[in-house]
């Protein structure tokens, strides 16, 4: 009888695709996003499936998200539990991960302290020196784009993390770090694995026949662990040694060690697992996805030319031939935030942003939310809504140059959904903004990005494809960097000098 005076459960579940076998739906294994965005034309913004007993609703667009994650963010922050990558994987110490209340809460604020808007102007000296080591990379070899774009992200958030200058190759924590995200990939989206959906698979022994899930995720485990105890271990020998590099590891330790000197006693363990916790999400959050985002600008330009061509007549009026662009001036240069918003639109890094927890019953547009619900939202539908981006599949960064006039009309929001919503909200977003801006700035002041050509000669028209992973990124392709003068080639050897 209680049960049936619960607030909204006279009211239908939300709108979706019928179950078919076991009360459950088939969802597509690869590129969910693209199949709710073409659901939406059927069943609407909202879309309730039923899967193995566990309800998903998924949010195609910005209203959408903003009445449930921003307006009731207090119901809607929280996480769901994944079986496979937090509990069978380990990933339970990336707060990312973390539900909503006071141990996600701590660890956002540690991060926090660190990686704050106010803390930008003292990392863009090595965010600088980074992109003109790509710069000096891709002039030695431009065929490798992939790895050295790679490396120099891995770089800022090594040092910023760590105060670690990764090895020109080989670097032995970026590659376990590596090696451990690409678990995370595969095992990501939710439902790629059964046991995300039946949990209690989770204590099926891992010699089981068909249990190939536990072998799986005890190898990544081993990983994850050595992802996040090596590069933090090291720092500490270092502190002791009294040569470390200033990081967020060492300002937070002495931190520590202040306050229990202060109070006599032990630093808390628990202080030091907190530390040792944020200084690994900021590489497992913050590398790949900066990458994702300037390999979207590589591909892109190639194939709208114009951009390319556009933005470098305003960086060579602003910035003229005898230097380099710097953080300075950015203000002058609109065209390049531009380009950076619409690769964060184009190919959204998360299509399917970070998924949401529902602990409690609620209803929204008169439908019943049960509690418990899984609630992801369609980041690459709402950033491809034709009304509020007309012509969404072209790359074009023109669309957000009039802010005003986009206002009148009512299209081209800024697209901040790539960085998700409310609580949650991405807080690497600034660091990352300026890492891409920077790249892209310097990348089209010194070269000149196009097709590549075969050995006859005839133009390899890119193909235009994005992985299927959580954290989505281009599929290999080809271009071709050349420098645009000889003036340009000195301006970078000279950076190796500083
Ligand atoms: C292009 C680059 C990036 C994109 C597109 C991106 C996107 C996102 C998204 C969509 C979320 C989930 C937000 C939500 O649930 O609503 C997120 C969370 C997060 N991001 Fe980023 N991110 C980027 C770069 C970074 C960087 C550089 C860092 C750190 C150095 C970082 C750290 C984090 C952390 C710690 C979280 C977890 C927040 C939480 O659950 O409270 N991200 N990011």
């Amino acid at each position: 009888r209680r049960i049936l005076q619960l607030p909204g459960r006279h009211l239908p579940l939300p709108p979706g695709p019928r179950a078919r076998w076991f009360g459950t739906v088939k969802l597509p294994k690869e590129y969910q996003w693209l199949t709710y965005a073409r659901w939406k034309d059927v069943y609407g913004d909202l879309i309730y499936v039923r899967v193995l007993g566990n309800p998903i609703l998924v949010l195609n667009t910005a209203e959408a998200v903003t009445d449930l994650f921003e307006k009731r963010s207090a119901r809607y922050s929280s996480r769901p539990t994944r079986s496979m990558v937090t509990e069978l994987m380990g990933w339970d110490w990336l707060f990312s991960t973390m539900p909503y209340g006071p141990t996600w809460r701590k660890h956002r604020a540690c991060f926090q302290q660190h990686f704050n808007v106010n803390a930008l102007g003292g990392f863009k000296p090595i965010i600088l020196r980074e992109a003109h080591t790509l710069l000096h990379n891709l002039i030695m070899d431009d065929s490798a784009l992939f790895h050295h774009v790679r490396r120099s992200a891995a770089a800022i958030v090594m040092m910023l993390s760590y105060g670690h200058q990764i090895a020109p190759e080989g670097d032995l924590y970026v590659t376990i770090a590596d090696k451990a995200l690409a678990g995370l990939a595969q095992a990501g989206i939710f439902g790629t694995y059964l046991v995300d959906y039946l949990s209690c698979l989770k204590y099926i022994p891992a010699w089981f026949p068909g249990a190939a899930f536990q072998r799986q995720a005890f190898e990544w485990r081993h990983m994850n662990r050595m992802m996040r105890d090596l590069p933090f271990e090291k720092v500490k020998r270092e502190m002791t040694a009294g040569k470390a590099v200033p990081c967020f590891v060492t300002e937070q330790l002495d931190r520590l060690f202040t306050a229990a000197s202060k109070a006599a006693s032990e630093p808390a363990l628990e202080g030091e697992d907190l530390v040792k916790n944020v200084a690994a999400i900021a590489y497992a959050a913050g590398a790949d996805t900066t990458v994702s985002a300037i390999l979207s600008f590589f591909l892109a330009v190639q194939v709208w030319p114009e951009v390319q061509t556009k933005a470098q007549r305003q960086i060579d009026a602003v910035v003229g031939p005898d230097r380099l662009p710097s953080f300075d001036d950015r203000e002058d240069l609109p065209a390049i935030d531009c380009i950076v918003w619409e690769c964060l639109r184009w190919n959204p890094v998360t299509p399917l942003g970070l998924a949401r927890h529902v602990g409690e019953d609620d209803e929204y547009r008169g439908y019943r939310i049960p509690k418990g619900t899984t609630i992801v939202p369609n980041v690459w539908a709402i950033l491809h809504d034709e009304k509020m981006y007309p012509e969404p599949l072209r790359f074009n960064p023109d669309r957000f140059a009039d802010e005003e006039q986009n206002a009148a009309l009512g299209i081209n929001d800024l697209p901040n959904a790539a960085f998700g919503f409310g609580r949650r909200m991405c807080p690497g977003r600034a660091l990352a903004f300026e890492t891409i801006w920077i790249t892209i700035v310097t990348t089209l002041a010194v070269f000149n990005i196009s097709k590549a050509k075969d050995e006859h000669g005839n133009i390899i028209e890119p193909d235009i494809q994005f992985t299927p992973t959580l954290l989505s990124h281009p599929r290999p392709f080809c271009c071709v960097i050349a420098l645009r003068s000889e003036k340009a080639r000195s301006l970078v050897m000279q950076t190796l000098d500083r």
